[in-house]
């Protein structure tokens, strides 16, 4: 069984010699193929290859488990991409790193600042992130797509680097913008050929062909991803030197290790801790969106979570973070969110660093292994009616959180992988959602002839997966909103 050359792949579509699978893949959505795959072949594991390079896709909870986190020893590598990390400047997000040492270190650092028992650290600067949200929502209602990316946008970069942008300014938000925008566009514009063919990237941007291959793209991403990673750091640097800093992530970790910055290492390190931080915000962004869209097609939903925040938090101040753990139906609905819409149905893929057996089938070095969340969290014997938004599947008759519905945690990736931003992901996003339910009725607009005009249903799915822009209204519910919003948290 162990000799390679008889070994088995898990079953899969075959394909074309060299070109693999290539051709079966659709550009977007591929989690309801490889689920469709999983049907057909009667298999939870799944394999295709593309080019030479052996895939494998992870259909169940069980078997995503054993590989990604029983064996996560040999499965937490990433499949290096030449345009990705090289040519467009993102080495320095630690998320898109090799399995190494440096990995490790940078890890290890972000770990340090965004543990759970870290995470009341930034309550404060969460609950002004939420008040924010609220005043631009009362201000421009219109324009709620926009502030979903830019209020938690400057609030984490306050968190990381001190910074203090104000969301409502589009030309100091889009300065930093481009570094998250380019990264969405150089995953969603994948695969590349250089990926394949490395030696490609010798290429000048200049040659004739180069466009093809999007080379000039590559170095025109890579010049505001650098800037932005090298300008907000050397910022803070600074600011220490001259004796001007305030206290966030970036300050502390130059701080911890000032005797050892002269190692180009220590301070890609801390570059790369930081600023990884920032690139991952936009996840807030899409959960956002898919919030306000799921307000608009449940409203029942909203109701009750509006009834739950007038019984525990009144209507005469905004909740706190003191209020989350008594606020469950509000809690049931961030974890419906996560599970309904996972906003990356496919995670970011692993890699396998040595030959293994899953049973009788055979995965061989260097392959690319994704856990498809999505088929996991609409698996109908763990989430009965997977494709309904009901909030109540995590409650109890009593109303309180049922332990016995799995978690759908695995929103967050698998094993050494698994995202470290989460306890701050959970909070943040539960204080965001939990002040516009309290502040606002979020309602279909209406058309000339007075009738509602339904939000769209096609929605942007490749690495993330999120609704196309769409109207909502946000009308305030509560009296004197404005006040409540500059009363300071715990009156
Ligand atoms: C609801 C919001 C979020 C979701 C659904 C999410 C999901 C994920 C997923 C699926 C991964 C890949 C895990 C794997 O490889 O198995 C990941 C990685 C990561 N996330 Fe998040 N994330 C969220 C928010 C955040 C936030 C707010 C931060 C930063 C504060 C963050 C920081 C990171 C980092 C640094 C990694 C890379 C980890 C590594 O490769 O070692 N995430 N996230």
């Amino acid at each position: 069984r162990r000799d390679t050359k008889q070994c088995r792949y898990p079953p899969g579509p075959l394909g074309l010699p060299l070109f693999g699978n290539l051709l079966d893949l659709p550009k977007e959505a591929s989690w309801y193929t490889f689920a469709k795959w999983a049907r057909k072949y009667n298999s939870k594991i799944i394999h295709f290859s593309m080019l030479g390079k052996h895939f494998v896709v992870l259909n169940s909870y069980q078997v995503a488990k054993e590989i990604l986190e029983d064996r996560s020893r040999i499965y937490s590598d990433r499949k290096y991409s030449v345009m990705a990390s090289e040519l467009t400047g993102w080495h320095r997000n630690f998320g898109l790193q090799s399995y190494d040492e440096r990995w490790r270190q940078r890890r290890r650092m972000f770990h340090q600042h965004f543990k759970p028992q870290m995470t009341p650290t930034f309550h404060t600067s969460m609950i002004q992130g939420a008040r924010a949200l609220t005043q631009v929502l009362l201000e421009s209602p219109n324009e709620f797509l926009r502030y979903f990316r830019s209020v938690p946008g400057a609030n984490i970069l306050s968190i990381v680097y001190a910074m203090d942008l104000d969301p409502r300014d589009s030309a100091s938000m889009e300065s930093v913008e481009g570094a998250v925008l380019a990264f969405e566009e150089v995953s969603d514009e994948g695969p590349y050929v250089v990926d394949f063919l490395p030696a490609l990237k010798y290429i000048p941007t200049w040659f004739p062909g180069a466009a093809l291959l999007r080379l000039p793209q590559g170095s025109v991403w890579k010049s505001v991803v650098d800037r932005f990673h090298e300008d907000s750091y050397h910022t803070v640097k600074s600011d220490i030197l001259s004796g001007e800093s305030r206290p966030c992530v970036a300050s502390s970790l130059i701080r911890e290790f000032e005797d050892r910055l002269d190692d180009n290492n220590v301070e890609e390190d801390i570059i790369s801790a930081s600023g990884t931080a920032y690139t991952a915000s936009d996840t807030t962004t899409y959960v956002l969106t898919n919030f306000a869209l799921a307000m608009l097609l449940f409203p029942i939903v909203q109701k009750k979570a509006q009834q739950e925040l007038d019984q525990v938090v009144g209507r005469d101040r905004l909740p706190d973070t003191c209020d989350l753990d008594s606020l469950p139906y509000i809690t049931a609905i961030f974890k419906e969110l996560m599970r309904w819409r996972p906003i990356g149905p496919l995670g970011s893929p692993h890699q396998s660093i040595a030959d293994d057996w899953y049973g009788d089938y055979f995965i061989p070095a260097g392959t690319v292994v994704i856990g498809n969340i999505w088929a996991i969290l609409h698996d109908e014997e763990r989430y009965p009616e997977p494709e309904a938004f009901k909030p109540e599947r995590f409650l109890t008759e009593e109303g309180v959180l049922d332990p016995t519905v799995p978690d759908p945690v695995q929103v967050f990736g698998f094993g050494r992988r698994i995202c470290p931003g989460r306890h701050f992901a959970e909070t943040a996003l539960r204080l965001y959602i939990s002040h516009m339910l309290a502040a606002f009725a979020i309602e279909k607009p209406v058309d000339d002839a007075g009738n509602p005009v339904e939000p769209t249903q096609d929605c942007t799915a490749r690495m993330f997966w999120y609704p196309k822009p769409f109207r909502a209204e946000f009308k305030p519910r509560l009296d004197e909103l404005e006040r409540l919003i500059r009363m300071p948290p715990g009156n």
